[in-house]
């Protein structure tokens, strides 16, 4: 019996959707169970995972400067397949997704996965509430779940070489370091849910005002915040979304690799 294992890192949720609607496709059109494993939450992260020849793995993840999260590197490396089919979803902001996918596979292919589809679509932004904002849409979701039937077709046929993707190596220049921290308006309610969702566990629950070191700045608080308290001031950030909402609001398309 086949499994389909939904694995994703996803601090604001766009790139979880993606890779579910992907592996849904999948296991509906397989008929097959279907589990998820959300590396978002970091003790998720830290465990080792380990696949069969009769698993099949969508992987989920937001790209960042072009690249596969620095974050998640680490953790990917532990995930080990055995000759397992591997799909990969890289969510960009509409700006561009590089390496992100070629860095994808080739960590995948090191751990024992042959990647077998690969799309690049498109999430709202984590700096922008403007630049593709509501995406994923209806559209988007359709398109993973066609193109999860599509993966199962091929599956169904037996084609599993691996693909290729768009993407050079050597991949771009990892982001530089980005020391800042968000910032929370007096609209602040002590919800603590910023401090649930945040990835790297450094908003305080009893004071979500107070942020520890080892932000990623990945906005999943400040998308999660109900009444929009928290916010990144840092100007290079500023800098960058203004040039996003300048040059980068022409809507792009999902690509696809089969
Ligand atoms: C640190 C950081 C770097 C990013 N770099 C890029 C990029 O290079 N290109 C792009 O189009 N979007 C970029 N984005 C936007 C995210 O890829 C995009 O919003 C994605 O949908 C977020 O995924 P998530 O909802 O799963 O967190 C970046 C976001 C962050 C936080």
């Amino acid at each position: 019996m086949k499994r389909v294992i939904v694995m994703y890192f996803s601090p604001t949720g766009t790139s979880g959707k993606i890779a579910g609607a992907i592996a849904g496709g999948i296991s509906q059109a397989m008929d097959c169970q279907l589990e998820t494993i959300d590396l978002t939450e970091p003790e998720v992260r830290d465990r080792e995972y380990s696949f069969s020849d009769q698993d099949i793995l969508v992987l989920g993840y937001p790209v960042y400067a072009g690249r596969v999260p620095e974050v998640l590197q680490a953790p990917l490396r532990r995930v080990k397949g055995n000759g397992t089919s591997a799909v990969l979803a890289a969510v960009y902001g509409n700006r561009d997704y590089e390496d992100a996918l070629i860095e994808g596979q080739d960590i995948l292919t090191e751990g024992g996965f042959s990647v077998i589809g690969a799309g690049a679509f498109i999430g709202e932004h984590s700096y922008s509430k403007k630049v593709a904002a509501g995406r994923p849409d209806g559209e988007d979701l359709a398109c993973a779940k066609r193109f999860g039937e599509q993966i199962s077709d091929k599956l169904k046929n037996s084609q599993l070489a691996a693909i290729e993707v768009k993407g050079n190596r050597p991949y771009k220049d990892p982001m530089p370091d980005m020391p800042f921290l968000p910032k929370t308006t007096d609209a602040c309610t002590d919800c603590g849910i910023c401090a649930d969702k945040c990835p790297m566990q450094v908003i305080h629950r009893d004071d979500p005002r107070i942020v520890d070191q080892g932000c990623i700045l990945c906005s999943a608080c400040v998308k999660s915040c109900p009444v929009d308290a928290k916010y990144i001031a840092a100007e290079p950030i500023v800098k960058i979304r203004g040039m996003l909402e300048t040059k980068f609001m022409d809507r792009k398309e999902p690509e696809l690799f089969l």
